[in-house]
């Protein structure tokens, strides 16, 4: 029984990794994935120049998911690359993921523009979708926007990448989002990043629990997992087969992972659960994952992915 995958025509040992934002800030967070059970990484979202983000508390875990208002900490581009770099030689036989994300297109074009030009073999994520830079919008809920930066994307970046939109809540806009990205050469989309604007409360004190944006932030956790099995099955039956589909959100157990593989997910990817419980949690994933595989009868992801049934 195995739960390998490809992506991009890239072999992975397992179809499990983090989410972009979690255990992946530094090479401390990065080697610890690294050496876990996950399949790879994705680098927290780089951006041109380093940032020190919002002001903490930014994160805070309940017991059906988190809220975070982090605003984009990073190390900067250059150190995730050189990072990657050194990984490239170190563990030749993974391939790893590098999430970008610009303010405007110039910044998209001088990020793609640096790792064009790098010894990076591997594949780019491009974060439309970071809901907590104050006075910045959600790229992704902007349409125009969207067909804009890649239209541009695809004219200057040559290899394997995907995009990571935010949550969709209405039919009419998963037809209008496929429409546009069937146009481009994607080798995935990623959906969901976290529930935008969301609150989450501490009634005893009657306090917010996060200090930015007066308490709001994204949602990830039990309370998305509905809305992300959704956008990767919607996103799954509309777009082009080459475009592939990573599943992210709620994943907190093999059953949640084989629910996203269920919907169409080719790789899942674990945020909140990860900041619980650490990369151990990639063991029990894939050894219940591999349960669950077991007793229906399937030997490979193939089998059952995108498979979902409807009773009509
Ligand atoms: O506040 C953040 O850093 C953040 N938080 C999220 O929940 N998703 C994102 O894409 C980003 Cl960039």
């Amino acid at each position: 029984i195995s739960t390998k995958t490809t992506l991009a025509g890239i072999h992975f040992d397992n179809c499990l990794m983090n989410a972009a934002g979690v255990y992946c800030y530094d090479a401390s967070e990065l080697n610890q994935i690294q050496n876990s059970m996950a399949g790879t990484f994705v680098t927290k979202t780089g951006t041109v120049t380093p940032r020190t983000g919002n002001q903490v508390p930014r994160y805070r875990a309940t017991h059906l998911g988190s809220i975070n208002s982090m605003g984009l900490p990073n190390k900067g581009l250059q150190y995730y690359m050189d990072y990657i770099s050194q990984q490239q030689k170190a563990v030749p036989h993974k391939t790893y993921f590098q999430s970008i994300a610009g303010f405007n297109l110039a910044e998209d074009e001088y990020l793609l523009a640096q790792i064009q030009a790098s010894d990076f073999t591997g594949v780019v994520e491009l974060n439309l979708s970071c809901p907590n830079v104050p006075g910045k919008p959600q790229i992704g809920y902007d349409f125009e926007t969207v067909e804009k930066i890649l239209t541009r994307v695809f004219e200057v970046y040559r290899g394997p990448l995907g995009i990571k939109l935010p949550p969709y809540f209405d039919i009419v806009h998963f037809d209008q989002m496929a429409t546009i990205l069937n146009q481009f050469p994607l080798a995935f989309v990623n959906s969901v990043n976290s529930i935008g604007n969301g609150l989450i409360i501490d009634s005893l004190s009657e306090r917010v629990t996060i200090k930015p944006k007066h308490g709001f932030g994204g949602i990830g956790g039990d309370y998305l997992k509905p809305t992300a099995l959704a956008n990767v099955h919607a996103f799954y039956q509309r777009l082009k087969p080459s475009i592939q589909i990573i599943g992210t959100g709620g994943i907190k157990s093999g059953q949640d992972a084989f629910e996203h593989i269920l919907c169409g997910a080719s790789m899942v990817q674990v945020g909140t659960a990860l900041h619980a419980e650490g990369p151990q949690i990639f063991a029990r994933l894939t050894a219940e994952l591999k349960t669950i595989m077991y007793q229906k009868g399937y030997t490979t992801l193939t089998d059952f992915r995108g498979k979902l049934n409807y009773l009509d």
